[in-house]
């Protein structure tokens, strides 16, 4: 499917020279959304995935349906302030600011395999968070996945600095 035609480009949102990929109206389409959902789902199935992960709000459209389909569960993570229990935090930078991430302390057990889900990767500096919270504790990241890849700010070599990881992207920008 050419999901890029559901994709809308937004020019110099939420600032001036970003070019802001919506996927709102590819969720608008159910047979897009659906599909998409299940392309990123061939990618985890033979990966013996405990558990997925995705950080908020957009890696929740794509991870919550992913988990759904697989009848495994879905641990968030958060902005920080916004998780009730205890749980261990992550300095990140992404393209247009900087912020806190946090997870429960319980969402993970160690030794569980875990798919990393997110609708974009950008430069890369949630991802890399995330990855973070998840191996601090205890988690094997078994696979990333993500609707869209922008190439040109080289997340894949963010994500480098930590380890070599399976990554997907249904979608690429140059
Ligand atoms: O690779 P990066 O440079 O880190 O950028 C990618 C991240 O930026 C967006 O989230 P955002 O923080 O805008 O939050 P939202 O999902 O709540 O809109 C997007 O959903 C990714 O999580
Ligand atoms: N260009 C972009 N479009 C949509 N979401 C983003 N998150 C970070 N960069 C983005």
């Amino acid at each position: 499917m050419d999901y890029k035609k559901y994709i809308t480009v937004v020019e110099d949102y939420p600032k001036e020279g970003i070019r802001f990929k919506d996927i709102t109206t590819l969720m608008q389409n159910g047979p897009a959304y659906k599909e998409a959902i299940n392309e990123m789902k061939e990618f985890a199935k033979d990966k013996n995935i405990d558990v997925i992960v995705g950080p908020e709000a957009r890696g929740f459209v794509v991870g919550c349906p992913i988990a759904y389909a697989m009848e495994i569960g879905f641990a968030p993570v958060r902005k920080k302030g916004k998780l009730p229990r205890e749980t261990v935090d992550m300095d990140y930078g992404l393209e247009y600011g900087e912020d806190q991430l946090s997870m429960h302390l319980d969402s993970i057990k160690p030794g569980q395999r875990v798919l990393i889900t997110d609708d974009l990767l950008a430069t890369g500096g949630t991802i890399h968070a995330t990855v973070k919270l998840v191996e601090e504790l205890g988690g094997i990241v078994a696979g990333l996945a993500f609707l869209i890849e922008l190439d040109y700010l080289n997340g894949r070599g963010k994500l480098a600095e930590l380890g070599e990881y399976d990554i997907f992207s249904l979608v690429t920008f140059q």
